[in-house]
């Protein structure tokens, strides 16, 4: 048995700085990973994916060159193996910085396999084990895969493995129309394959709000994307090399299948039962407002507790109990205002409430929207589709939430989510002076234009 002070099993968004943060203290620490250092972001989510969506754009201001008076030859093409090179480096280059950094730190020692617990706080891997009185669980999530007929006979990807993926798909056919079904859509429709997705609901990015969703839409389908939505898969197949998808409204023949239809947390191997941790019906580990599980001195942090599923929520959730723990602070989950980004192109910047949402709490709303086509810089860039939404209370004034779907949206939603954060009242606010010019801008313009929402 190997003693330590603390027990980091995953070393995702979370554990790997709260680890290096308490070996600063002098504490012994054990940081226990099963596959990468650096987990889903760094691996197989936001920077190789960021780094394949900036070849996509790449390629679509290639084919626009001639628009801005730019003659760029004649067909652009994409070199697949190129492509998957670039979000190769920038993985390796991240995953070598941090296993580099990890490794000068004299009290992290760094254990490669699969942790699970033996006892409340007792895990073993492969042969050995570790126990220690804080235990800090950073598993992270991996993709849902639906129990589909026919699906499991058929190769398919996922959102891990279509990094890699060093073809171009003629038809990619993409299960599921959300986060990660939309970015790689519409990605790979710039990269040349004819794209179709296939969304169970109403509508594209169900979680905003029915404009976004309908604005969402007219992008994908000006870039030719089909989109088949209400559409329940009811098999799947082969004809020859190709991928039948039955539905119930038609059948789609693609070369190649990703399947985005959501996340699932990695808990179902952790041996929690064995040490008590409580886990939701959805497999999510049950935490408090401090992050703490139902076991004393036993944490969870990141896209496994539920409580937000991006990279920035994790690493937030490292510094709630950096502070709790170690700075005798008291900082809870539910104070952090959640923002984030959806990379389709032009980007959706979100920050705070939806309309939606808004509406469900019980607010009354003042509402202000601007269309990206009456943005200077959008029209500028050539780049006017989207529009830019304020919500803010009409009692108090204060800004509720906001969404910029437009070029520069995943940047210039930072002024809005700094301005939540300070508690600024609308009146103060609009009396900035922005720089022109922006697509932030026009924030003063919106709150300037917030006007009561009637709702019949
Ligand atoms: C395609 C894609 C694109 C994304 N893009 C963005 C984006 O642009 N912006 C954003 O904010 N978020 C994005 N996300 C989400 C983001 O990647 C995750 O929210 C984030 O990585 C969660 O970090 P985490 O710390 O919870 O865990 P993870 O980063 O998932 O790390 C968990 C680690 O635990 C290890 N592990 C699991 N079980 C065990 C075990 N039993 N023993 C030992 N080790 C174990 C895993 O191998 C992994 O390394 C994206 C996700 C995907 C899939
Ligand atoms: N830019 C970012 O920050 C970013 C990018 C990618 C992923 N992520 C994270 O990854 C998480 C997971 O994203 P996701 O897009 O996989 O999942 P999701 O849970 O957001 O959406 C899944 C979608 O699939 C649909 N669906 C479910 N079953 C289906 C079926 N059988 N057939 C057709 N459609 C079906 C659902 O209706 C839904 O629209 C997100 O919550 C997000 O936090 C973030």
């Amino acid at each position: 048995m190997k003693k330590y002070d603390a027990i980091f099993l995953g070393a995702g968004q979370a554990a790997p700085f709260l680890a290096a943060r308490m070996a600063a203290m002098g504490a012994k620490v054990a940081l226990i990973e099963r596959k990468y250092l650096g987990g889903t972001c760094v691996n197989a989510g936001c920077m190789p994916t960021k780094t394949l969506v900036a070849c996509a754009k790449t390629a679509e201001v290639a084919r626009r060159a001639s628009e801005f008076g730019v003659s760029s030859g004649i067909n652009v093409s994409v070199d697949m193996n190129v492509v998957a090179d670039r979000a190769e480096a920038v993985t390796l280059h991240a995953r070598g910085g941090l296993a580099s950094w990890l490794n000068s730190l004299q009290t992290v020692d760094i254990v490669y396999g699969h942790a699970r617990f033996i006892g409340e706080k007792t895990v073993s891997v492969d042969s050995e084990c570790y126990c220690a009185p804080q235990i800090f669980i950073n598993v992270g999530a991996r993709p849902y895969i639906p129990d589909v007929p026919g699906l499991a006979t058929v190769p398919h990807l996922t959102s891990s493995s279509i990094i890699a993926l060093r073809e171009l798909p003629r038809h990619l056919i993409v299960l599921g129309g959300s986060y990660i079904g939309l970015e790689f859509a519409q990605m790979y429709r710039r990269f040349g394959a004819e794209v179709t997705i296939i969304e169970r609901g109403p509508r594209v990015a169900s979680r905003e709000d029915l404009d976004i969703s309908a604005a969402i839409a007219d992008i994908l389908r000006q870039d030719q994307i089909e989109l088949l939505l209400q559409c329940d898969v009811t098999s799947i197949g082969k004809l020859d090399d190709d991928i039948l998808v039955h539905t119930n409204k038609t059948t789609i023949r693609g070369s190649h299948l990703l399947v985005a239809v959501g996340r699932k947390p990695n808990t179902d191997d952790l041996g929690l039962e064995r040490a008590g941790i409580d886990l939701d019906r959805h497999g999510y580990i049950v935490v408090n407002e401090h992050l703490q599980t139902s076991v004393d001195g036993v944490y969870a942090l990141g896209d496994c507790n539920g409580r937000g599923a991006f990279t920035h929520t994790s690493y937030n959730d490292f510094e709630i109990v950096a502070a709790n723990l170690l700075d005798g602070d008291d900082r809870k989950v539910s104070d952090r205002i959640v923002g984030y980004a959806l990379y389709i192109d032009p980007p959706l910047g979100r920050v705070g409430l939806s309309e939606q949402q808004a509406l469900k709490a019980g607010y009354r709303l003042k509402i202000s929207r601007r269309p990206m086509s009456k943005v200077g810089r959008a029209i500028e860039k050539g780049e006017v589709l989207g529009f830019m939404k304020l919500i803010a209370d009409a009692e108090t004034d204060r800004i509720l939430g906001a969404a910029i779907l437009g070029t520069g949206g995943d940047e210039a939603i930072h002024s809005i989510l700094t301005a939540m954060n300070l508690q600024a009242a609308t009146s103060e606010l609009k009396w900035a002076v922005p720089i022109h010019p922006t697509v932030s801008e026009l924030v003063p313009t919106l709150i300037g234009d917030l006007a009561y929402q009637e709702y019949a």
